[in-house]
């Protein structure tokens, strides 16, 4: 078997400027908003989560959807979301699949129940006698536009298979009485744990040229083998058991027909084809966050070592 280790990978971290302004517009527009709808990719509970949006809007209460559970393990994505929903405070989670309906109805249900809570806890007695507003966030392409375009069906947000696709927030009003504030897709600020940036990377959150595609396809191809998720692979003709890596990229260059002048395999098209068909779902379901039941809680937790040091200097200045 391959021997796969990533212990020499650093800095797989992205936060470029229109983050931090975002950032502070989530933090301004917050007293507007009855919920705050964390978006997250089933494959990646916890890695894609951005626990610091959850501390930037705790005063609110949470729904955290669980999106492209088409393309998780479904009792794997149940445990997430039930740990999830344990772990925070006024809190609730849907597990959707956005592209194929599936889940929305829930959205708009369980937004409106944990606001009826909120407002009971607080000691409202009046209706409500405007619209209620959810917030969507999360970090970049785990399908916030595309949710809400959804729910929306005028279709009027721009949505893209690549991180940052939404730039600036945006109402959009979806029935008499529900409105939506769509955000840019926004990361923790500093470095992840390695392994954490590699799933952000090949789940798109992270521009995958930023951490390379090589090294990406690498770490999904460690990955299928962790979870013996063979079937596509052998699919192009890769015979198993592999002992050597580049059979598999040369197998699959071959099945693909990509050539380099004087038939040396294509292996930048052959790993791009690789991402591109894991984005499409091709190798089948597979949760990459590993349960938190199965590990150290300090490894399910601090995912982002200097991240929490960060978002505290950032609410320190603006204080
Ligand atoms: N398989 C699958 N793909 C989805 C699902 N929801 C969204 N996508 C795809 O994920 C990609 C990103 O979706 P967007 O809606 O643009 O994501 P976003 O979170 O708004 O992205 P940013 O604008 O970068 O913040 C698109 O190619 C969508 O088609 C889903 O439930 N399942």
């Amino acid at each position: 078997m391959i021997n796969f280790d990533f212990s020499f990978v650093k800095g797989v971290g992205w936060y470029p400027g229109h983050m931090l302004k975002a950032t502070r517009d989530i933090r301004k527009q917050l007293k507007l908003v009855d919920v705050v709808v964390i978006l997250t990719d089933a494959r990646t509970p916890i890695s894609s989560l951005n626990e610091g949006l959850i501390k930037i809007t705790s005063t609110k209460p949470i729904l955290i959807v669980l999106n492209k559970a088409d393309l998780a393990e479904d009792e794997k994505t149940l445990e997430w979301a039930e740990y999830l929903k344990s772990k925070y405070e006024n809190c609730d989670y849907v597990i959707t699949e956005t592209l194929k309906r599936r889940g929305l109805r829930q959205i708009t249900d369980s937004a409106r129940k944990l606001i009826k809570e909120d407002r009971k806890k607080k000691g409202a007695t009046r209706p409500l006698l405007r619209p209620i507003r959810l917030m969507i966030v999360g970090v970049p392409n785990v399908g916030k536009s595309s949710l809400i375009n959804a729910l929306n069906r005028k279709k009027s947000t721009r949505t893209g298979p690549r991180p940052g696709v939404t730039r600036s927030q945006q109402w959009i009003t979806l029935a008499d009485d529900m409105e939506l504030l769509d955000t840019p897709g926004i990361m923790p600020p500093g470095n992840p744990l390695v392994e954490c940036g590699l799933r952000l990377g090949l789940i798109n959150a992270v521009k995958q040229d930023l951490i390379g595609k090589s090294l990406l396809v690498t770490y999904l191809i460690s990955q299928l083998f962790k979870h013996e998720n063979y079937n596509h692979l052998k699919s192009f003709g890769v015979k198993f058991p592999v002992t050597d890596y580049d059979h598999i990229l040369e197998t699959i260059s071959a099945k693909m027909g990509y050539k380099l002048p004087g038939n040396m395999p294509d292996i930048r098209k052959t790993e791009e084809y690789i991402l591109r068909e894991y984005t499409d779902g091709k190798f089948g379901k597979m949760t990459l966050d590993i349960h938190p039941d199965s590990q150290a809680k300090s490894d399910v937790t601090i995912l982002w070592p200097d991240a929490k040091i960060n978002m505290d200097a950032e609410e320190d200045k603006e204080s």
